[in-house]
Protein backbone atom coordinates (compact mmCIF):
# COMPACT_ATOMS: atom_id res chain seq x y z
CA UNK A 1 0.00 0.00 0.00
CA UNK A 2 1.84 3.38 -0.80
CA UNK A 3 0.58 4.95 2.07
CA UNK A 4 2.99 3.28 3.93
CA UNK A 5 5.37 5.42 3.38
CA UNK A 6 9.01 5.62 5.67
CA UNK A 7 8.59 8.91 6.66
CA UNK A 8 5.08 8.29 8.24
CA UNK A 9 5.00 8.47 11.97
CA UNK A 10 2.71 6.07 13.78
CA UNK A 11 0.40 7.33 16.39
CA UNK A 12 -0.71 5.57 19.30
CA UNK A 13 -4.20 5.50 21.04
CA UNK A 14 -3.87 5.15 24.63
CA UNK A 15 -1.17 2.82 25.38
CA UNK A 16 -0.36 2.17 29.10
CA UNK A 17 3.38 4.46 29.29
CA UNK A 18 4.56 0.82 30.95
CA UNK A 19 3.10 -0.86 27.52
CA UNK A 20 4.90 2.45 25.70
CA UNK A 21 8.37 1.86 27.54
CA UNK A 22 8.63 -1.74 26.52
CA UNK A 23 7.81 -0.93 23.08
CA UNK A 24 9.57 2.13 22.29
CA UNK A 25 13.17 1.06 22.16
CA UNK A 26 12.23 -1.02 18.78
CA UNK A 27 10.72 2.19 17.47
CA UNK A 28 13.36 3.67 14.92
CA UNK A 29 10.70 7.12 14.21
CA UNK A 30 9.06 9.38 16.25
CA UNK A 31 6.02 8.65 17.39
CA UNK A 32 2.29 10.47 18.22
CA UNK A 33 0.04 10.09 20.85
CA UNK A 34 -3.68 10.83 20.78
CA UNK A 35 -6.83 10.14 23.07
CA UNK A 36 -9.78 8.93 22.35
CA UNK A 37 -11.40 11.45 20.99
CA UNK A 38 -8.04 11.58 18.61
CA UNK A 39 -7.00 14.97 20.52
CA UNK A 40 -3.10 14.96 20.55
CA UNK A 41 -1.37 13.94 23.95
CA UNK A 42 2.16 14.63 22.99
CA UNK A 43 4.83 13.09 20.44
CA UNK A 44 7.50 10.92 21.63
CA UNK A 45 10.84 10.62 21.02
CA UNK A 46 13.07 7.76 21.23
CA UNK A 47 15.65 8.75 23.87
CA UNK A 48 13.99 11.66 25.44
CA UNK A 49 9.98 10.65 25.85
CA UNK A 50 10.06 10.87 29.44
CA UNK A 51 11.95 13.33 29.87
CA UNK A 52 9.76 15.64 27.60
CA UNK A 53 6.52 14.54 28.78
CA UNK A 54 7.39 15.33 32.18
CA UNK A 55 8.69 18.82 31.64
CA UNK A 56 5.32 20.91 31.16
CA UNK A 57 5.32 23.42 28.52
CA UNK A 58 8.02 21.00 26.74
CA UNK A 59 9.19 22.00 23.27
CA UNK A 60 7.20 19.37 21.09
CA UNK A 61 4.40 19.24 22.80
CA UNK A 62 3.21 22.84 22.47
CA UNK A 63 4.32 22.62 18.78
CA UNK A 64 2.20 19.49 18.42
CA UNK A 65 -0.63 20.78 20.45
CA UNK A 66 -0.64 24.09 18.35
CA UNK A 67 -0.39 22.25 15.24
CA UNK A 68 -3.89 21.27 13.08
CA UNK A 69 -4.58 17.39 12.88
CA UNK A 70 -6.96 15.72 10.33
CA UNK A 71 -7.86 12.31 10.35
CA UNK A 72 -8.78 11.19 6.51
CA UNK A 73 -8.88 7.69 5.12
CA UNK A 74 -6.92 7.61 2.73
CA UNK A 75 -3.65 10.23 1.55
CA UNK A 76 -5.47 10.52 -1.56
CA UNK A 77 -8.39 12.15 0.53
CA UNK A 78 -6.66 15.07 1.63
CA UNK A 79 -8.11 18.01 -0.77
CA UNK A 80 -5.40 21.13 -1.90
CA UNK A 81 -7.38 22.93 1.13
CA UNK A 82 -7.02 20.97 3.87
CA UNK A 83 -3.34 20.66 3.01
CA UNK A 84 -3.40 24.47 3.47
CA UNK A 85 -5.12 24.10 6.30
CA UNK A 86 -3.99 21.41 8.34
CA UNK A 87 -0.28 20.37 9.43
CA UNK A 88 -0.78 16.46 10.12
CA UNK A 89 -2.56 14.19 8.49
CA UNK A 90 -3.47 11.28 10.20
CA UNK A 91 -4.49 7.51 8.33
CA UNK A 92 -5.91 4.33 9.96
CA UNK A 93 -4.46 1.74 7.97
CA UNK A 94 -4.82 -1.68 9.48
CA UNK A 95 -5.46 -0.47 13.06
CA UNK A 96 -2.32 1.35 13.13
CA UNK A 97 -2.50 4.49 12.51
CA UNK A 98 0.49 6.90 11.00
CA UNK A 99 1.00 10.63 11.15
CA UNK A 100 2.13 12.56 8.06
CA UNK A 101 3.21 15.81 7.56
CA UNK A 102 1.33 18.17 4.98
CA UNK A 103 4.97 18.36 3.26
CA UNK A 104 4.83 14.80 2.98
CA UNK A 105 1.35 14.59 1.81
CA UNK A 106 1.90 16.79 -0.67
CA UNK A 107 5.05 14.84 -1.91
CA UNK A 108 3.55 12.19 -1.90
CA UNK A 109 0.04 13.30 -3.71
CA UNK A 110 2.64 15.16 -6.82
CA UNK A 111 4.73 11.74 -7.25
CA UNK A 112 1.29 9.81 -7.44
CA UNK A 113 0.19 11.84 -10.11
CA UNK A 114 3.52 12.49 -11.93
CA UNK A 115 3.61 8.19 -11.90
CA UNK A 116 0.01 8.42 -13.31
CA UNK A 117 0.43 11.00 -15.81
CA UNK A 118 3.40 8.57 -16.59
CA UNK A 119 1.35 5.52 -16.68
CA UNK A 120 -1.14 7.06 -18.87
CA UNK A 121 1.51 8.31 -21.41
CA UNK A 122 3.03 4.63 -21.46
CA UNK A 123 -0.17 3.33 -22.67
CA UNK A 124 -0.77 5.61 -24.89
CA UNK A 125 2.38 4.84 -26.14
CA UNK A 126 1.85 1.18 -26.47
CA UNK A 127 -1.46 2.11 -28.04
CA UNK A 128 0.11 4.05 -30.39
CA UNK A 129 2.98 1.32 -30.86
CA UNK A 130 -0.13 -1.38 -31.91
CA UNK A 131 -1.68 1.00 -34.00
CA UNK A 132 1.21 1.16 -35.71
CA UNK A 133 2.33 -2.44 -35.66
CA UNK A 134 -1.43 -2.90 -36.94
CA UNK A 135 -0.91 -0.29 -40.02
CA UNK A 136 2.39 -2.10 -40.93
CA UNK A 137 0.97 -5.30 -40.83
CA UNK A 138 -2.15 -4.79 -42.81
CA UNK A 139 -0.27 -2.99 -45.32
CA UNK A 140 2.06 -6.24 -45.71
CA UNK A 141 -0.85 -8.22 -46.08
CA UNK A 142 -2.59 -6.45 -48.57
CA UNK A 143 0.58 -5.59 -50.42
CA UNK A 144 1.58 -9.37 -50.92
CA UNK A 145 -2.17 -10.03 -52.61
CA UNK A 146 -1.47 -10.68 -55.84
CA UNK A 147 -4.44 -8.82 -56.80
CA UNK A 148 -4.21 -4.83 -56.37
CA UNK A 149 -6.33 -2.90 -53.49
CA UNK A 150 -6.66 0.51 -54.47
CA UNK A 151 -8.11 2.79 -51.39
CA UNK A 152 -9.71 6.05 -52.29
CA UNK A 153 -11.31 8.40 -49.94
CA UNK A 154 -15.13 9.48 -50.10
CA UNK A 155 -13.64 12.65 -52.60
CA UNK A 156 -11.34 10.18 -54.40
CA UNK A 157 -8.19 10.91 -53.11
CA UNK A 158 -6.24 8.14 -53.37
CA UNK A 159 -5.01 7.20 -50.45
CA UNK A 160 -3.70 3.24 -50.72
CA UNK A 161 -2.24 1.57 -53.71
CA UNK A 162 -1.07 -2.18 -53.01
CA UNK A 163 2.75 -3.14 -54.75
CA UNK A 164 0.95 -5.27 -57.09
CA UNK A 165 -0.11 -2.28 -59.04
CA UNK A 166 3.26 -2.35 -60.47
CA UNK A 167 2.59 -5.47 -61.93
CA UNK A 168 -0.54 -4.80 -63.68
CA UNK A 169 0.51 -0.97 -64.76
CA UNK A 170 3.66 -1.34 -64.87
CA UNK A 171 4.01 1.90 -63.07
CA UNK A 172 4.60 1.91 -58.87
CA UNK A 173 2.21 2.67 -56.40
CA UNK A 174 3.20 6.41 -55.83
CA UNK A 175 2.18 7.38 -59.16
CA UNK A 176 -1.28 6.88 -58.01
CA UNK A 177 -1.21 7.65 -54.38
CA UNK A 178 -2.48 11.19 -53.20
CA UNK A 179 -3.94 12.24 -56.60
CA UNK A 180 -7.66 12.72 -57.10
CA UNK A 181 -9.03 9.46 -59.28
CA UNK A 182 -10.90 12.36 -61.14
CA UNK A 183 -7.75 13.82 -62.31
CA UNK A 184 -6.29 10.27 -63.09
CA UNK A 185 -9.23 9.71 -65.17
CA UNK A 186 -8.63 13.31 -66.98
CA UNK A 187 -5.43 12.42 -67.61
CA UNK A 188 -5.99 8.89 -69.34
CA UNK A 189 -3.70 7.43 -66.62
CA UNK A 190 -6.75 5.16 -65.73
CA UNK A 191 -9.47 4.47 -68.08
CA UNK A 192 -13.08 3.37 -66.80
CA UNK A 193 -12.67 4.01 -63.33
CA UNK A 194 -15.02 1.82 -61.42
CA UNK A 195 -13.83 3.81 -57.94
CA UNK A 196 -15.31 6.47 -59.99
CA UNK A 197 -18.68 4.98 -61.14
CA UNK A 198 -18.82 3.64 -57.12
CA UNK A 199 -18.42 6.83 -56.02
CA UNK A 200 -21.00 8.38 -58.12
CA UNK A 201 -23.36 5.15 -57.61
CA UNK A 202 -22.76 4.42 -54.60
CA UNK A 203 -23.16 0.65 -55.46
CA UNK A 204 -20.31 -1.94 -56.24
CA UNK A 205 -19.20 -1.85 -59.18
CA UNK A 206 -17.53 -4.35 -61.80
CA UNK A 207 -16.08 -4.05 -64.78
CA UNK A 208 -13.27 -5.95 -67.01
CA UNK A 209 -10.80 -3.77 -67.77
CA UNK A 210 -7.49 -4.19 -70.35
CA UNK A 211 -4.33 -2.48 -69.77
CA UNK A 212 -2.47 -1.16 -72.32
CA UNK A 213 0.17 -3.78 -71.38
CA UNK A 214 -2.28 -6.36 -72.77
CA UNK A 215 -3.13 -7.70 -69.31
CA UNK A 216 -6.98 -7.98 -69.09
CA UNK A 217 -8.08 -7.21 -64.92
CA UNK A 218 -11.71 -8.03 -63.09
CA UNK A 219 -11.65 -4.76 -60.95
CA UNK A 220 -14.51 -4.28 -58.25
CA UNK A 221 -15.77 -1.14 -56.65
CA UNK A 222 -17.10 -1.58 -53.17
CA UNK A 223 -18.28 1.57 -51.16
CA UNK A 224 -17.31 1.49 -47.13
CA UNK A 225 -19.06 4.06 -44.90
CA UNK A 226 -18.70 5.53 -41.54
CA UNK A 227 -20.65 4.93 -38.20
CA UNK A 228 -23.35 7.76 -39.31
CA UNK A 229 -23.68 6.02 -42.70
CA UNK A 230 -21.79 8.36 -44.78
CA UNK A 231 -19.21 7.17 -47.37
CA UNK A 232 -16.05 6.94 -46.30
CA UNK A 233 -13.97 5.24 -48.49
CA UNK A 234 -13.82 3.20 -51.33
CA UNK A 235 -12.12 0.01 -51.76
CA UNK A 236 -11.45 -1.37 -55.14
CA UNK A 237 -9.86 -4.94 -55.99
CA UNK A 238 -8.32 -5.99 -59.05
CA UNK A 239 -7.45 -8.94 -60.72
CA UNK A 240 -5.05 -10.57 -63.36
CA UNK A 241 -7.69 -12.70 -65.65
CA UNK A 242 -5.60 -12.78 -68.87
CA UNK A 243 -4.75 -15.98 -68.74
CA UNK A 244 -8.15 -16.65 -67.76
CA UNK A 245 -9.31 -14.38 -70.42
CA UNK A 246 -7.64 -16.55 -73.04
CA UNK A 247 -8.32 -19.60 -71.84
CA UNK A 248 -12.07 -18.92 -71.78
CA UNK A 249 -11.92 -17.11 -75.39
CA UNK A 250 -9.58 -20.75 -76.54
CA UNK A 251 -12.31 -23.04 -75.45
CA UNK A 252 -14.87 -21.29 -76.99
CA UNK A 253 -13.15 -21.95 -79.80
CA UNK A 254 -12.66 -25.29 -79.27
CA UNK A 255 -16.29 -26.30 -78.19
CA UNK A 256 -17.03 -24.73 -81.46
CA UNK A 257 -15.01 -27.04 -83.17
CA UNK A 258 -15.76 -29.80 -81.31
CA UNK A 259 -19.22 -29.45 -82.86
CA UNK A 260 -17.63 -30.60 -86.13
CA UNK A 261 -16.21 -33.19 -84.47
CA UNK A 262 -16.75 -37.00 -86.45
CA UNK A 263 -16.77 -40.29 -84.99
CA UNK A 264 -12.72 -41.84 -85.30
CA UNK A 265 -11.87 -42.60 -88.20
CA UNK A 266 -8.95 -44.76 -88.07
CA UNK A 267 -6.04 -46.22 -90.31
CA UNK A 268 -2.79 -48.38 -89.83
CA UNK A 269 0.08 -47.87 -91.44
CA UNK A 270 3.01 -50.04 -90.66
CA UNK A 271 3.38 -50.38 -86.93
CA UNK A 272 1.60 -46.72 -86.66
CA UNK A 273 -1.31 -45.22 -86.56
CA UNK A 274 -3.55 -42.77 -88.53
CA UNK A 275 -6.29 -41.27 -86.80
CA UNK A 276 -8.53 -38.39 -87.07
CA UNK A 277 -12.04 -37.43 -85.91
CA UNK A 278 -12.00 -33.91 -87.34
CA UNK A 279 -14.74 -33.21 -90.06
CA UNK A 280 -12.64 -31.47 -92.44
CA UNK A 281 -9.13 -34.29 -92.29
CA UNK A 282 -12.11 -37.07 -92.22
CA UNK A 283 -13.45 -35.29 -95.52
CA UNK A 284 -9.57 -34.98 -96.90
CA UNK A 285 -9.17 -38.89 -96.72
CA UNK A 286 -12.53 -39.90 -97.88
CA UNK A 287 -11.16 -38.18 -100.77
CA UNK A 288 -7.65 -39.75 -100.49
CA UNK A 289 -9.42 -43.18 -100.64
CA UNK A 290 -11.72 -42.39 -103.79
CA UNK A 291 -8.75 -41.37 -105.91
CA UNK A 292 -6.29 -44.02 -104.52
CA UNK A 293 -7.42 -46.76 -106.82
CA UNK A 294 -6.90 -44.20 -110.04
CA UNK A 295 -3.37 -43.81 -111.22
CA UNK A 296 -3.71 -39.75 -111.35
CA UNK A 297 -1.45 -37.74 -109.94
CA UNK A 298 -2.14 -36.57 -106.42
CA UNK A 299 -0.97 -33.02 -104.71
CA UNK A 300 -0.82 -32.50 -101.11
CA UNK A 301 -0.37 -29.30 -99.76
CA UNK A 302 -0.20 -28.68 -95.86
CA UNK A 303 2.01 -27.23 -93.65
CA UNK A 304 5.03 -28.73 -92.50
CA UNK A 305 4.22 -32.17 -90.04
CA UNK A 306 0.23 -32.34 -90.71
CA UNK A 307 0.39 -35.58 -92.19
CA UNK A 308 1.05 -35.26 -95.88
CA UNK A 309 3.48 -37.97 -95.97
CA UNK A 310 0.85 -40.24 -94.35
CA UNK A 311 -1.86 -39.07 -96.42
CA UNK A 312 0.43 -40.39 -98.90
CA UNK A 313 1.00 -43.59 -97.48
CA UNK A 314 -2.53 -44.28 -96.94
CA UNK A 315 -3.19 -43.36 -101.45
CA UNK A 316 -0.71 -46.13 -102.19
CA UNK A 317 -1.79 -48.60 -99.27
CA UNK A 318 -5.60 -48.41 -100.88
CA UNK A 319 -4.20 -48.68 -104.86
CA UNK A 320 -3.93 -51.50 -106.66
CA UNK A 321 -0.07 -50.55 -106.64
CA UNK A 322 0.13 -51.05 -103.11
CA UNK A 323 2.58 -54.67 -102.77
CA UNK A 324 4.64 -52.99 -104.98
CA UNK A 325 7.41 -49.98 -103.75
CA UNK A 326 6.21 -47.01 -101.88
CA UNK A 327 9.22 -44.74 -102.21
CA UNK A 328 9.45 -41.00 -100.37
CA UNK A 329 11.91 -38.54 -101.16
CA UNK A 330 12.11 -35.42 -99.46
CA UNK A 331 13.51 -33.28 -102.08
CA UNK A 332 13.97 -30.36 -99.43
CA UNK A 333 16.66 -33.41 -97.66
CA UNK A 334 18.86 -34.19 -100.33
CA UNK A 335 22.00 -31.67 -100.57
CA UNK A 336 21.12 -30.04 -104.16
CA UNK A 337 24.02 -31.69 -106.27
CA UNK A 338 23.38 -35.22 -104.86
CA UNK A 339 19.43 -34.56 -106.08
CA UNK A 340 19.40 -35.79 -109.49
CA UNK A 341 21.93 -39.10 -109.24
CA UNK A 342 19.63 -40.07 -105.62
CA UNK A 343 16.40 -39.28 -108.12
CA UNK A 344 17.61 -40.70 -111.38
CA UNK A 345 20.73 -42.97 -110.60
CA UNK A 346 23.85 -42.98 -112.46
CA UNK A 347 25.62 -45.21 -114.88
CA UNK A 348 29.20 -46.75 -113.97
CA UNK A 349 31.94 -43.53 -113.98
CA UNK A 350 29.07 -41.19 -114.32
CA UNK A 351 31.22 -38.76 -112.42
CA UNK A 352 34.17 -38.84 -110.35
CA UNK A 353 33.80 -40.94 -107.02
CA UNK A 354 30.71 -42.76 -108.57
CA UNK A 355 29.98 -46.24 -108.16
CA UNK A 356 31.90 -48.82 -110.74
CA UNK A 357 28.81 -50.35 -111.05
CA UNK A 358 26.31 -48.00 -111.43
CA UNK A 359 23.57 -47.24 -109.07
CA UNK A 360 19.51 -47.56 -109.55
CA UNK A 361 17.70 -44.24 -108.70
CA UNK A 362 14.23 -44.01 -106.43
CA UNK A 363 12.43 -43.30 -109.85
CA UNK A 364 13.43 -46.68 -110.67
CA UNK A 365 13.38 -48.48 -107.47
CA UNK A 366 9.64 -46.67 -107.31
CA UNK A 367 8.45 -49.35 -110.52
CA UNK A 368 5.17 -50.44 -110.07
CA UNK A 369 4.71 -48.52 -107.22
CA UNK A 370 4.27 -44.84 -106.22
CA UNK A 371 6.73 -42.03 -105.72
CA UNK A 372 6.37 -39.52 -103.07
CA UNK A 373 7.84 -36.32 -104.19
CA UNK A 374 7.79 -34.68 -100.95
CA UNK A 375 8.62 -30.80 -100.56
CA UNK A 376 8.63 -30.85 -103.99
CA UNK A 377 9.04 -26.71 -104.06
CA UNK A 378 12.70 -27.44 -103.03
CA UNK A 379 12.97 -29.74 -106.63
CA UNK A 380 15.63 -27.18 -108.08
CA UNK A 381 14.62 -25.49 -111.65
CA UNK A 382 17.15 -27.07 -113.76
CA UNK A 383 15.63 -30.70 -112.76
CA UNK A 384 12.26 -29.73 -112.92
CA UNK A 385 12.09 -30.02 -116.62
CA UNK A 386 13.61 -33.87 -116.14
CA UNK A 387 10.69 -34.34 -113.64
CA UNK A 388 8.23 -33.26 -116.26
CA UNK A 389 9.56 -35.63 -118.82
CA UNK A 390 8.85 -37.98 -115.85
CA UNK A 391 5.47 -37.01 -115.24
CA UNK A 392 4.38 -37.10 -118.82
CA UNK A 393 6.51 -39.89 -120.66
CA UNK A 394 7.53 -41.93 -117.40
CA UNK A 395 10.21 -42.01 -118.88
CA UNK A 396 13.72 -40.84 -117.82
CA UNK A 397 17.52 -41.20 -118.48
CA UNK A 398 20.06 -42.04 -115.98
CA UNK A 399 22.79 -39.44 -115.04
CA UNK A 400 25.50 -40.25 -117.20
CA UNK A 401 23.20 -42.73 -119.41
CA UNK A 402 22.09 -42.49 -122.76
CA UNK A 403 19.13 -45.00 -122.69
CA UNK A 404 15.82 -43.76 -122.07
CA UNK A 405 14.43 -46.34 -119.40
CA UNK A 406 10.48 -46.50 -118.67
CA UNK A 407 9.18 -46.81 -115.14
CA UNK A 408 5.62 -47.66 -113.96
CA UNK A 409 4.99 -45.08 -111.30
CA UNK A 410 2.09 -42.93 -109.83
CA UNK A 411 3.65 -39.67 -108.31
CA UNK A 412 2.18 -38.32 -105.52
CA UNK A 413 3.33 -34.81 -104.32
CA UNK A 414 3.18 -32.36 -101.50
CA UNK A 415 4.78 -28.85 -100.45
CA UNK A 416 3.99 -26.60 -97.68
CA UNK A 417 4.94 -23.80 -100.21
CA UNK A 418 2.71 -21.13 -102.12
CA UNK A 419 3.81 -22.46 -105.64
CA UNK A 420 1.91 -20.13 -107.39
CA UNK A 421 3.91 -17.45 -105.70
CA UNK A 422 6.68 -19.54 -106.84
CA UNK A 423 5.73 -19.71 -110.17
CA UNK A 424 5.55 -15.82 -110.32
CA UNK A 425 8.52 -15.79 -109.31
CA UNK A 426 10.04 -18.38 -111.82
CA UNK A 427 11.02 -20.61 -109.41
CA UNK A 428 8.70 -23.44 -110.39
CA UNK A 429 7.77 -24.50 -113.88
CA UNK A 430 4.25 -23.59 -114.44
CA UNK A 431 3.79 -26.94 -117.11
CA UNK A 432 5.19 -28.88 -113.80
CA UNK A 433 2.98 -27.95 -111.44
CA UNK A 434 -0.10 -28.42 -113.74
CA UNK A 435 1.11 -32.14 -114.63
CA UNK A 436 0.85 -32.64 -110.95
CA UNK A 437 -1.97 -30.57 -109.71
CA UNK A 438 -4.35 -32.98 -111.17
CA UNK A 439 -6.04 -33.65 -107.88
CA UNK A 440 -5.43 -31.50 -104.98
CA UNK A 441 -5.81 -32.38 -101.33
CA UNK A 442 -5.18 -30.27 -98.93
CA UNK A 443 -4.71 -31.28 -94.97
CA UNK A 444 -5.44 -28.40 -92.40
CA UNK A 445 -3.11 -27.75 -89.55
CA UNK A 446 -3.46 -28.89 -86.41
CA UNK A 447 -4.91 -25.59 -85.09
CA UNK A 448 -8.14 -26.03 -87.25
CA UNK A 449 -9.02 -29.44 -85.93
CA UNK A 450 -8.39 -29.08 -82.39
CA UNK A 451 -10.62 -31.93 -81.88
CA UNK A 452 -7.80 -33.77 -82.83
CA UNK A 453 -5.26 -32.65 -80.68
CA UNK A 454 -6.98 -34.49 -77.48
CA UNK A 455 -7.23 -37.87 -79.71
CA UNK A 456 -3.78 -37.34 -81.15
CA UNK A 457 -2.39 -36.96 -77.40
CA UNK A 458 -4.24 -40.13 -76.18
CA UNK A 459 -3.04 -41.97 -79.41
CA UNK A 460 0.83 -41.18 -78.94
CA UNK A 461 0.78 -41.48 -75.39
CA UNK A 462 -0.48 -45.30 -75.59
CA UNK A 463 1.76 -45.84 -78.41
CA UNK A 464 5.27 -44.48 -76.82
CA UNK A 465 4.08 -46.01 -73.32
CA UNK A 466 4.20 -49.53 -75.29
CA UNK A 467 7.52 -48.58 -77.20
CA UNK A 468 9.25 -47.52 -73.78
CA UNK A 469 7.30 -49.90 -71.61
CA UNK A 470 6.42 -46.92 -69.50
CA UNK A 471 2.77 -46.76 -67.81
CA UNK A 472 3.01 -42.53 -67.52
CA UNK A 473 -0.40 -40.71 -67.18
CA UNK A 474 -1.28 -36.93 -68.10
CA UNK A 475 -4.31 -35.56 -65.54
CA UNK A 476 -7.11 -33.28 -66.81
CA UNK A 477 -5.78 -30.43 -66.57
CA UNK A 478 -2.20 -31.52 -67.87
CA UNK A 479 -4.62 -32.16 -71.07
CA UNK A 480 -6.43 -29.18 -71.10
CA UNK A 481 -3.33 -27.53 -71.34
CA UNK A 482 -2.19 -29.63 -74.29
CA UNK A 483 -5.40 -29.42 -75.94
CA UNK A 484 -4.95 -24.91 -75.78
CA UNK A 485 -1.64 -25.04 -77.46
CA UNK A 486 -1.14 -23.71 -80.74
CA UNK A 487 1.16 -26.47 -82.02
CA UNK A 488 2.60 -24.54 -85.15
CA UNK A 489 5.01 -27.70 -85.86
CA UNK A 490 1.18 -29.34 -86.12
CA UNK A 491 1.20 -33.40 -85.48
CA UNK A 492 5.33 -33.84 -85.51
CA UNK A 493 5.46 -31.42 -82.75
CA UNK A 494 2.46 -33.13 -80.73
CA UNK A 495 4.35 -36.39 -81.46
CA UNK A 496 8.12 -35.76 -80.68
CA UNK A 497 6.30 -33.31 -76.81
CA UNK A 498 4.19 -36.76 -76.12
CA UNK A 499 7.74 -38.79 -76.75
CA UNK A 500 9.73 -36.25 -74.83
CA UNK A 501 7.19 -36.91 -71.76
CA UNK A 502 6.77 -40.68 -71.79
CA UNK A 503 10.66 -40.49 -71.88
CA UNK A 504 11.75 -37.69 -69.58
CA UNK A 505 8.34 -38.55 -66.76
CA UNK A 506 9.74 -38.59 -62.87
CA UNK A 507 6.96 -39.92 -61.99
CA UNK A 508 3.39 -41.58 -63.58
CA UNK A 509 1.01 -38.95 -63.51
CA UNK A 510 2.30 -36.10 -65.05
CA UNK A 511 0.41 -32.70 -63.88
CA UNK A 512 0.02 -29.51 -65.59
CA UNK A 513 2.97 -28.01 -63.43
CA UNK A 514 5.49 -30.70 -65.26
CA UNK A 515 4.82 -29.51 -68.55
CA UNK A 516 5.61 -25.87 -68.48
CA UNK A 517 9.20 -26.37 -69.67
CA UNK A 518 8.62 -28.80 -72.26
CA UNK A 519 5.75 -26.60 -73.32
CA UNK A 520 8.09 -23.75 -73.76
CA UNK A 521 10.69 -25.48 -75.90
CA UNK A 522 7.88 -26.51 -77.65
CA UNK A 523 5.29 -24.17 -78.13
CA UNK A 524 6.38 -20.82 -77.74
CA UNK A 525 9.71 -21.06 -79.14
CA UNK A 526 11.09 -18.20 -77.03
CA UNK A 527 14.71 -18.43 -77.04
CA UNK A 528 15.55 -17.53 -73.51
CA UNK A 529 19.33 -16.43 -73.47
CA UNK A 530 21.12 -17.07 -70.17
CA UNK A 531 19.62 -15.40 -67.31
CA UNK A 532 23.09 -15.53 -65.33
CA UNK A 533 26.57 -15.15 -66.71
CA UNK A 534 28.65 -18.32 -67.44
CA UNK A 535 31.19 -18.61 -69.68
CA UNK A 536 30.82 -16.66 -73.38
CA UNK A 537 31.39 -20.44 -75.25
CA UNK A 538 28.82 -22.30 -72.89
CA UNK A 539 26.11 -19.12 -73.05
CA UNK A 540 26.75 -19.16 -76.89
CA UNK A 541 26.38 -23.35 -76.93
CA UNK A 542 23.06 -23.24 -74.92
CA UNK A 543 21.39 -20.33 -77.53
CA UNK A 544 22.90 -22.39 -80.03
CA UNK A 545 21.03 -25.32 -79.06
CA UNK A 546 17.58 -23.05 -78.54
CA UNK A 547 18.08 -21.73 -81.83
CA UNK A 548 18.32 -25.53 -83.37
CA UNK A 549 15.05 -26.81 -81.50
CA UNK A 550 13.30 -24.09 -82.32
CA UNK A 551 14.47 -24.71 -85.83
CA UNK A 552 14.02 -28.11 -86.20
CA UNK A 553 10.31 -27.75 -85.24
CA UNK A 554 9.45 -25.09 -88.16
CA UNK A 555 11.68 -26.70 -91.10
CA UNK A 556 11.49 -30.42 -91.90
CA UNK A 557 14.66 -30.98 -93.40
CA UNK A 558 18.72 -29.78 -92.46
CA UNK A 559 19.07 -28.34 -95.55
CA UNK A 560 16.13 -25.78 -95.08
CA UNK A 561 17.40 -25.01 -91.54
CA UNK A 562 20.66 -24.33 -92.84
CA UNK A 563 19.15 -21.98 -95.61
CA UNK A 564 17.41 -20.27 -92.58
CA UNK A 565 20.23 -19.83 -90.33
CA UNK A 566 22.56 -18.87 -93.14
CA UNK A 567 25.24 -21.89 -93.00
CA UNK A 568 25.95 -25.21 -94.68
CA UNK A 569 23.93 -28.35 -94.76
CA UNK A 570 26.79 -30.33 -93.13
CA UNK A 571 27.26 -27.65 -89.81
CA UNK A 572 23.37 -27.85 -89.57
CA UNK A 573 24.23 -31.73 -89.30
CA UNK A 574 27.37 -31.36 -87.31
CA UNK A 575 25.40 -29.27 -84.67
CA UNK A 576 22.83 -31.28 -84.40
CA UNK A 577 24.64 -34.33 -83.67
CA UNK A 578 26.77 -32.31 -81.34
CA UNK A 579 23.66 -31.37 -79.22
CA UNK A 580 21.74 -34.57 -79.43
CA UNK A 581 19.39 -33.30 -81.27
CA UNK A 582 19.91 -35.56 -84.22
CA UNK A 583 17.73 -38.53 -83.07
CA UNK A 584 14.62 -37.72 -84.50
CA UNK A 585 15.73 -36.41 -88.23
CA UNK A 586 14.35 -38.87 -90.79
CA UNK A 587 16.34 -36.38 -93.42
CA UNK A 588 17.69 -39.94 -95.32
CA UNK A 589 14.73 -41.17 -98.01
CA UNK A 590 12.49 -43.54 -97.13
CA UNK A 591 12.07 -46.57 -98.49
CA UNK A 592 10.00 -49.20 -98.06
N1 LIG B 1 -3.54 -38.18 -88.07
C1 LIG B 1 -2.40 -38.68 -87.61
N2 LIG B 1 -2.42 -39.71 -86.76
C2 LIG B 1 -1.28 -40.21 -86.26
N3 LIG B 1 -0.05 -39.73 -86.57
C3 LIG B 1 0.01 -38.72 -87.43
C4 LIG B 1 -1.13 -38.13 -88.00
N4 LIG B 1 -0.75 -37.14 -88.82
C5 LIG B 1 0.58 -37.09 -88.76
N5 LIG B 1 1.06 -38.03 -87.94
C6 LIG B 1 2.45 -38.25 -87.57
O1 LIG B 1 3.08 -36.97 -87.55
C7 LIG B 1 4.39 -37.01 -88.08
C8 LIG B 1 4.47 -36.03 -89.23
O2 LIG B 1 3.70 -36.50 -90.32
P1 LIG B 1 4.21 -36.36 -91.81
O3 LIG B 1 5.67 -36.62 -91.92
O4 LIG B 1 3.30 -37.16 -92.66
O5 LIG B 1 3.95 -34.82 -92.00
P2 LIG B 1 4.26 -33.95 -93.28
O6 LIG B 1 3.13 -33.05 -93.46
O7 LIG B 1 4.64 -34.85 -94.40
O8 LIG B 1 5.51 -33.13 -92.78
P3 LIG B 1 6.63 -32.39 -93.69
O9 LIG B 1 5.94 -31.38 -94.51
O10 LIG B 1 7.50 -31.76 -92.66
O11 LIG B 1 7.28 -33.46 -94.47
C9 LIG B 1 4.60 -38.45 -88.51
O12 LIG B 1 5.32 -39.13 -87.49
C10 LIG B 1 3.22 -39.03 -88.63
O13 LIG B 1 3.20 -40.42 -88.32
Amino acid sequence: MAEKKNKAVPVLDHVPIKELEKWLPFQKHPIVIVDKTFRLMGVLDKERFWRKAAQEGNEAIETCTNSRFLRIQSLSEATEEDLQKYDYFIVEDDHQYFCYTANELTAWQYVQKMNGLMNINQSLQEELDRALRKNRDLKQILNSSYDEIFVTDAEGNVLFVSDSCKHFTGLPPEAYTNKNIRELVHKGIIKESVTLKTMQTLTVQTAEQKYPNGKTVLATAKPVYDDEGKLYRIVTNSRDISELAEMKRKLLESQTIQQETCPIVQHSIGEKNFITQSANMVSALKLAEKIAPLDSSVFIHGESGVGKGVLARIIHEHSPRKEKSFIQVNCGAIPESLIESELFGYEAGAFTGASKRGKPGMVQMADGGTLFLDEIGEMPLELQVKILHLVQDKTFKKVGGTDEKRVDIRIISATNKNLLQMIEEKTFRQDLYYRLHVVPLRIPPLRDRKQDILLLTDYFLEHFNQKYSQLVELDVNAKLFIQLQEWRGNVRELENFIEQIVVTAQKQIISIEDLPLAMNQHTHHDIQFPSHLMPLKKAVEETEKQILSYALTKYSSTRKIAKALGVNQTTIMRKLHKYQLAQNRTDEPRIN
